[in-house]
């Protein structure tokens, strides 16, 4: 199975403006995205980053600056459609994003598992974090409830769906309080990014929230 994590280095994570700097987004983008690799090498698997920009980074990088939908669908159309491809038995493409730090080999392994023609991992707020085509003629619509519009999309194609109910893989990082996740769940270099940032947990609120010691 081929597997793209799709990255955007260029200003990433601006939800994260009221607790973050630019440096820190972009420094925590990059270790999120550095946590995912190595969660899919742990399953076996080489992943290749899908870039808007050239990256110096232990994986290949192919660069396609188009839209984040133009971009992966270009991908599933040459992997699902190719004969070469087919032929050596690995059609399968996954599409994990580079924003899920709680993403573990164990997580993943749920989702490359089942053997639908697509199996969508959906996020909080009705996104697609993690996704598997098999099926050659779907096609990826990202953004805006993403979910939705892919189970109406496998429908409208006849294709079969799974959907892979994970904590883990559901969680993207996208705003303030996702962090919470990171630092109560997170076992790979994220968490530590967060902390030498200057976040700990505090519930001194009632609720668990991330406060930080040092402000940016
Ligand atoms: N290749 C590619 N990846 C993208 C693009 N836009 C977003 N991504 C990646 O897709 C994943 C999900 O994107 P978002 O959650 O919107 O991340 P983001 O754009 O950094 O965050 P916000 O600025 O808060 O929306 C992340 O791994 C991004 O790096 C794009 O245009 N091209
Ligand atoms: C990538 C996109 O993220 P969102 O806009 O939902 O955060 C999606 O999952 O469709």
């Amino acid at each position: 199975m081929h597997v793209v994590v799709p990255y955007a280095p260029d200003a990433p994570k601006t939800r994260l403006k009221p607790v973050l700097s630019e440096t820190e987004r972009s420094t925590l983008a990059r270790v999120m995205l550095e946590d995912v690799l190595e969660a899919v090498r742990e399953t076996g698997r080489e992943p290749t980053v899908l870039s808007t920009e050239p990256l110096e980074i232990d994986a290949p990088v192919t660069v396609d600056r188009r839209p984040l939908t133009e971009a992966v669908n270009a991908v599933v159309r040459s992997r699902t459609r190719s004969t070469e491809v087919k032929s050596s038995g690995s059609a399968a493409v996954a599409v994990v994003m580079a924003d899920l730090a709680l993403t573990t080999p164990e997580a993943l392994e749920r989702l490359f598992a089942p053997n639908a023609d697509v199996v969508i991992a959906p996020g909080r707020g009705v996104g697609t974090n993690a996704l598997v085509v098999r099926h050659p003629e779907f096609r990826v619509d990202y953004h805006g409830g993403s979910f939705l519009d892919h189970r109406r999309i496998a429908d409208d194609i006849g294709a079969t769906l799974e959907t892979v109910d994970s904590f883990r893989l559901g969680a993207d990082i996208d705003e303030p309080a996702d962090l919470v996740e990171v630092l109560a769940h997170g076992t790979g270099r994220t968490a530590d990014c967060l902390r030498e940032f200057g976040f700990e947990l505090d519930s001194t609120e009632g609720r668990l929230e991330v406060v930080r010691s040092v402000e940016p």
